[in-house]
């Protein structure tokens, strides 16, 4: 058996964006699920995780004090810098990867990029990547589509369908994505003079310019949903308040105050007291 390298896993937790499409006057990463901002959901998952060594937080001046703040308050060590971001999600990324390799970040380090938006990444997902890239230099987490996908034309006044593809191909990428660090540096190096390259995730600028490095598919999930607008957010609520209350029924059977099923139990009642209501429960 062969023992693997260990070298520094870092996520990129990319905080920067103004939420034009959900409310710019209220930046949606600050929007609090349950006990958290929802940036605080996504720093958690990862400083929770026991593979990760380090954290980076890239924010925007509206959203710089906030975030600051509740790292201090949360105690969330792991996180080491924090970093401006850019106009665009691919100037946040390329901030983060120029922070690291200002800090001397080794060519073989695990990079996973992580959207702010994504309260609910599992630590699954988080370890699904972690270990692709002892195969791969790049993977993404990436939902099976369930819709299927038109790729359209533009015909002036009218959208038309051009091509439908097969939906067994057909995915939705989610995030977190995960790279080796020297693929994603020379990948966006390789970018640098495209400007008119405007890649909505980071995966696609190793597809578009290091076609020889396959990105892998790690197995993602309906609920790694990313808050984009307003309509995601009863969503996301009822998600948090599910997360929160398995978890307080875990700890409940763990210390011995109930046995699994009433755990089980307790957590689906207390759903159904928060939400039921909205699903026409009595
Ligand atoms: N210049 C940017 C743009 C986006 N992001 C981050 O990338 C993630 C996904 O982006 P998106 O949902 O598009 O967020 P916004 O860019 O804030 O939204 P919008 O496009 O509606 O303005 C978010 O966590 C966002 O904060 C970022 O760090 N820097
Ligand atoms: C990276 C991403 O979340 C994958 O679905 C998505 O592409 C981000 O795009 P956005 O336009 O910044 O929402």
């Amino acid at each position: 058996m062969t023992t693997q390298q260990q070298v520094p896993v870092i996520a990129v937790v990319l905080a920067a964006g103004s939420g034009l499409r959900f409310d710019p006057d209220h930046p949606k990463q600050l929007v609090r699920l349950d006990d958290l901002p929802i940036v605080g959901w996504s720093i958690k998952a990862f400083e929770d995780n026991p593979h990760v060594t380090d954290i980076v937080v890239v924010v925007n001046t509206t959203v710089r004090q906030e975030i600051e703040e509740l790292i201090d308050d949360r105690g969330f060590d792991k996180v080491k810098l924090v970093v401006e971001g850019g106009a665009e999600r691919t100037d946040s990324t390329e901030a983060a990867l120029s922070a690291l390799a200002d800090a001397g970040v080794p060519a073989d380090a695990k990079i996973l990029i992580h959207d702010s938006v994504r309260p609910f990444v599992t630590q699954q997902m988080i370890d699904g990547c972690i270990g692709t890239l002892d195969e791969f230099t790049a993977a993404t987490v990436a939902c099976e589509s369930t819709d299927t996908i038109l790729m359209s034309e533009d015909l002036g006044d009218r959208r038309v369908v051009r091509e439908v593809p097969d939906r067994s191909h057909c995915f939705r990428v989610q995030t977190p994505q995960a790279f080796r660090f020297a693929t994603i540096r020379k990948a966006y190096d390789l970018a640098a003079n495209d400007d008119l390259f405007r890649p909505t995730d980071d995966s696609r600028v190793v597809v578009e310019y290091l076609p020889d490095q396959p990105v892998a598919i790690v197995a993602g999930s309906p609920t790694n949903m990313k808050v984009t607008t307003k309509d995601d957010l009863p969503f996301a609520r009822l998600t948090a308040a599910n997360i929160k209350a398995r978890r307080e029924a875990t700890a409940a059977a763990a210390a011995g105050q109930l046995d699994d099923d009433a755990a089980k139990a307790a957590a689906r009642e207390k759903v159904r007291a928060l939400f039921g209501h909205a699903f026409g429960a009595k």
